[in-house]
């Protein structure tokens, strides 16, 4: 960020966040490279968490408790699992990589004070105390960051898309989201460019692209979604199918007369290739199996959408509450667009809705 940055509303915070997501993405990406079938757990709910997902969140919360120690965390995580003594193993990698990754040569944009640098090893203690201080319940009123450390990791064991997510909630509102996503081609246009993207926002300043490379020296580049017509519209869904439902999506889409296949890629980079144009509107109706939506998985991607000019909402076009806790309230799907198609959106849904409600009564 340039110097004259300084005097911006939560400009500290940027330059924290983004160098705290850079880190994480650095080490998610080796662990790929590495990970075996031992360093992947499943959780209660049947979802998957690896090393790279402990790591990452001991990172960006041990940095984070630094910076703003008085801040609270609502993370995806907790270590639990790696404090019993089945967990050793595990444990032992995850204090390996964190302390790897907080050792590192500070980066241009980086502070010592951060705790940061080759003279910074934290202990095991530390790093699981760290990754629980991501253990805050949420709410309506005060400052509160919420890190989804591997949204996607599902895409991230396939080798796909997945993102570092970290957003800065002031009275249940996002102010500021910076999303990683180490798979995701710098030019859209291009599949073929250099993988690796930070994207950032900060309400009322805009959205915006940067190098993963590079992030405090590289160019800069301003999103804007652009206006659409049905002939240039496809949606942005997600791969895994018990996340959303694709079949309501194609109705949807028929009735909008979208004519494009749809992108399907994992996790909040839907966000971020919305927010730079690359696909039109991102739906994501329930399934119907009461599952609600976590606030680490939208908050980012939030504020980047509105931010590149776009409406994020529910499936009724109500907004999104993110002062009810970890988790978003009833599930009502979620979508984003442009400003000039989200109205046609919610409109399309409704009728897709009332034709599924007719049929199930016939
Ligand atoms: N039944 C369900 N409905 C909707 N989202 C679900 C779900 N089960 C899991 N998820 C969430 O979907 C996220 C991935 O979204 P996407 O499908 O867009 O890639 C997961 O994030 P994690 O991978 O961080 O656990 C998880 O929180
Ligand atoms: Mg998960
Ligand atoms: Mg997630
Ligand atoms: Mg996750």
């Amino acid at each position: 960020m340039a110097a004259n940055d300084s005097a911006r509303l939560y400009a500290a915070e940027t330059q924290v966040a983004i160098a705290a997501v850079r880190r994480a993405c650095v080490l998610t990406a080796s662990v790929f490279n590495k990970l075996v079938k031992q360093e992947t757990l499943t959780k209660d709910d049947k979802s998957p968490v690896t090393v790279g997902d402990f790591s990452a969140q001991a990172v960006i919360n041990t940095i984070l408790g630094r910076t703003f120690p008085d801040d609270p965390i609502v993370g995806e995580e907790d270590a639990a699992d790696l404090r019993v003594d089945s967990g050793k193993a595990l444990r032992d990698r995850i204090v390996q990589l964190a302390n790897e990754t907080l050792t590192a040569e500070l980066r241009p944009g980086e502070k010592e004070e951060w705790g940061l640098g080759p003279n910074h090893a934290r202990t095991a203690d530390q790093l699981l105390d760290a990754i629980d201080r991501g253990n805050y319940d949420g709410g309506p009123t005060g400052r509160i960051w919420t890190l989804d450390p591997i949204d996607g990791t599902k895409g991230f064991l396939r080798g796909e898309q997945y993102a570092v997510c970290l957003a800065l909630l002031v009275d249940a509102r996002v102010e500021l989201g910076v999303i990683g996503c180490p798979n995701l081609p710098v030019t859209a246009s291009n599949p073929f460019s250099t993988r690796g993207c930070i994207f950032f926002a900060v309400r009322g300043q805009g959205a915006y692209q940067l190098p993963l490379d590079n992030a405090f020296g590289g160019e800069r580049t301003k999103l804007a979604i652009p206006s659409s017509t049905p002939e240039t519209l496809n949606f942005l869904e997600s791969v895994e199918k018990a996340h959303s439902k694709l079949s309501f999506n194609e109705r949807v889409g028929e009735i909008l007369g979208v004519t494009r296949a749809p992108t399907r890629m994992d996790s909040q980079a839907k966000y971020c290739a919305l927010a730079r144009g690359d696909g039109g509107v991102y739906l994501r109706m329930p399934v119907g199996s009461g599952y609600k939506e976590k606030i680490w998985d939208h908050a980012a991607g939030s504020i980047l959408i509105e931010e590149a000019g776009g409406v994020i909402s529910d499936g009724r076009g109500e907004p999104l509450d993110f002062g009810l806790g970890r988790l978003l309230g009833e599930n009502y799907g979620i979508v984003a667009s442009g400003k000039d198609v989200h109205e046609k959106v919610i409109a399309a849904i409704k009728q897709a809705k009332a034709e599924e409600e007719a049929q199930s009564r016939s």
